[in-house]
């Protein structure tokens, strides 16, 4: 029935594969652009490789072809995502459509690649191991999309710093979903060749970019099917056109163009999305029971957390902390407050390893401040943190957001679920338990479905909270956790810090609402233009003349004002 389709139906397989090198890195939230380099690099690498006679007496040769192309995919992402990476959107996409160019300049130039003519080889890729290999991908993305990788992925495109202080190796991420492009690009390269048994460096230039990319984006990132969807979209409208007898070369360019508008307009998360919506939406159900047993215990009460000394940073002239001293025990709750800009924010970047600082030294749960690796490396050892603008996952729901709290304290899964592992799915159990319980303590339990969008100010404040709970922090910061909470709410946010601290946790808390501060805090901080300038019991400190003259004011009485 599909014969004199072969082509076709290649072709739809083949845009596929080079869509899921675009999907693997919009997953992630990179836009790059040089999957046409990986793939003329493994492509013309593999022709080196592959023997012009069938393996075993029948094996197709390319299967040589396929890993030395996904190989050299790989590595030449990794060399060049070395000093790319560090860019972001727009420079990321030029920097690395440059080296696509480059590498096409350069293949027409080698002698041994017979220049812009290219070779002739044998096709011996079939539609068959084309789409063998879709299958193989397809199933791959499958099954990383709720693994505990999947949700880091996702976590970096929605947000990279709270992704970071979520405990996610952020610059891992992004290589290895740079990597894993140079791979399927790689293996796109070698297929397409062997399957039209010709090889030029045209064949891989800024067009083949524009299919992959608008593939991609048109079928959808969100979701593992979306290459598919895209690849079988795109290949059918010629077909249609075609059997409606309209042959002009100017209606696929338009349509393409005008779909893909229609796309990033009104349906960001492609066609895909689409079919995603026409299921019907499940709410998630909670466990029965969602206690987890195995979490490490928290430092004795009283021990040393944090241990700082004469800490400070500048920006150029501003200096926006100096000369700071801070210790923390296990189990307080240590409030800093002072006027805007007085530099808590920027305290606290520096010990939850946001900032690097500028002078000082200590450490956080034993991380050398100033320590290589950024956030990650403290959230690992024990520090989870909210943000003062809430930097909350927008495209994951409110459960999901949560889930990727309890990144730190979970085991990768993703290895474990491609071969069906019966712990990786005993292991996600847990981290969804973990998470339903951060969420029934903040009060959210009956919106775990939601995106966080649609969340009120408070709830979506909460949400920030749940999330670094789900971490098992040691210590847990907060950055104005109750701006634009009613009085209820901030009063139900203090209980909740409360009852945190007789857990054991530890919790620095920086807030406006005053009132809250001293019902909450065993110890107060005042910083006024970078410095401390008092600290001690909450009701002596706000007494303070120095304190109420720089922050509070005082009413007709020279009492200290606040709500
Ligand atoms: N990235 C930066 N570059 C330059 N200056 C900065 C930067 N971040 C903070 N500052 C400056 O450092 C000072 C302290 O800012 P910070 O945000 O830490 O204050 P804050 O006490 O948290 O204020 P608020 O209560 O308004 O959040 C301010 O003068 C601010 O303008």
């Amino acid at each position: 029935m599909l014969a004199g389709y072969d082509t076709l139906i290649t072709t739809i397989a083949l845009g596929a594969i080079l869509a899921y090198s675009f999907h693997v890195v919009l997953m992630a939230g990179q836009l790059s652009l040089g999957q046409a380099g990986f793939a003329s690099l493994a492509a013309y690498t593999s022709t080196l490789f592959v023997p012009d006679q069938p393996l075993f007496g029948s094996l197709s040769p390319v299967l040589i072809g396929l890993p030395v192309g996904a190989a050299v995919g790989a590595a030449a992402a990794l060399l060049l995502g070395l000093p790319v990476l560090r860019l972001r959107g727009v420079f990321l996409a030029i920097a690395t459509l440059a080296f696509g160019e480059m590498v096409r300049v350069f293949m027409t130039n080698a002698e041994w690649t017979n220049g812009a003519l290219g070779l002739r080889l044998e096709k011996w890729a079939t539609i068959d191991l084309v789409w063998l290999i879709l299958a193989v991908l397809t199933y791959l993305f499958w099954r990383l999309g709720p693994s505990r990788t999947g949700r880091a992925f996702a976590a970096v495109r929605e947000d990279e710093l709270a992704a970071g202080s979520m405990g996610v190796d952020v610059v891992r991420t992004r290589m290895t979903s740079f990597m894993a492009s140079g791979a399927i690009a790689g293996v796109y390269g070698v297929l397409f060749t062997y399957f039209f048994g010709r090889i030029t460096p045209g064949a891989f230039d800024f067009s083949m970019t524009v299919d992959g990319l608008v593939t991609a984006v048109l079928g959808g990132y969100l979701i593992f099917f979306g290459p598919l969807l895209g690849a079988g979209f795109l290949t059918a409208v010629p077909e249609l056109q075609e059997a409606l007898g309209f042959d002009a070369g100017w209606i696929h360019p338009l349509l393409t163009g005008v779909l893909l508008l229609a796309v990033v307009l009104y349906l960001p998360g492609g066609l895909s999305s689409l079919a995603a919506r026409l299921r019907p939406r499940r709410t998630p159900t909670p466990p029965q029971d969602t206690a987890v047993d195995d979490l490490r215990p928290l430092p004795e009460p009283g021990s040393t957390v944090a241990r700082v000394r004469g800490l400070g940073k500048s920006y150029g002239a501003v200096q926006a902390v100096r000369d700071v001293d801070i210790d923390l025990a296990s189990g307080e709750v240590l409030g800093v407050i002072g006027p805007n800009g007085a530099g808590k924010t920027t305290l606290i970047n520096m010990l939850t390893g946001l900032e690097p600082p500028t002078a000082g030294e200590g450490d956080v749960l034993g991380v050398a401040l100033g320590s290589r690796g950024g956030a990650h490396r403290y959230a690992q050892a024990g520090v989870s943190r909210t943000f003062q603008h809430s930097k909350l996952f927008g495209r994951l729901t409110v459960l999901d957001n949560v889930l990727v709290g309890t990144h730190v304290v979970s085991r990768g899964t993703y290895g474990r679920r491609l071969v069906w592992l019966p712990s990786a799915r005993r292991d996600e159990r847990r981290a969804t338990r973990l998470a339903w319980a951060q969420l029934r303590r903040v009060g959210l339990a009956d919106k775990a479905g939601l995106r966080p969008a649609t969340l009120s100010y408070g709830d979506q404040r909460r949400l920030e909270i749940a999330r670094a709970l789900a971490a098992h922090p040691t210590l847990l910061v907060l950055d104005e956790p109750a701006a634009g909470m009613n009085h209820v709410e901030a009063a139900e946010l203090a209980e909740l810090i409360r009852s945190l601290a007789e857990d054991g946790i530890t919790v620095l808390l920086i807030e406006h609402n005053v009132k809250m501060v001293v019902d909450t805090c065993t110890r107060l901080v005042v910083m006024n233009f970078g410095e401390v300038i008092a600290e001690g019991e909450p009701r002596e400190v706000i007494s303070d003349p120095a304190v109420i003259e720089a922050y509070l004011g005082a009413d007709e009485t020279g009492e200290p004002e606040y709500a």
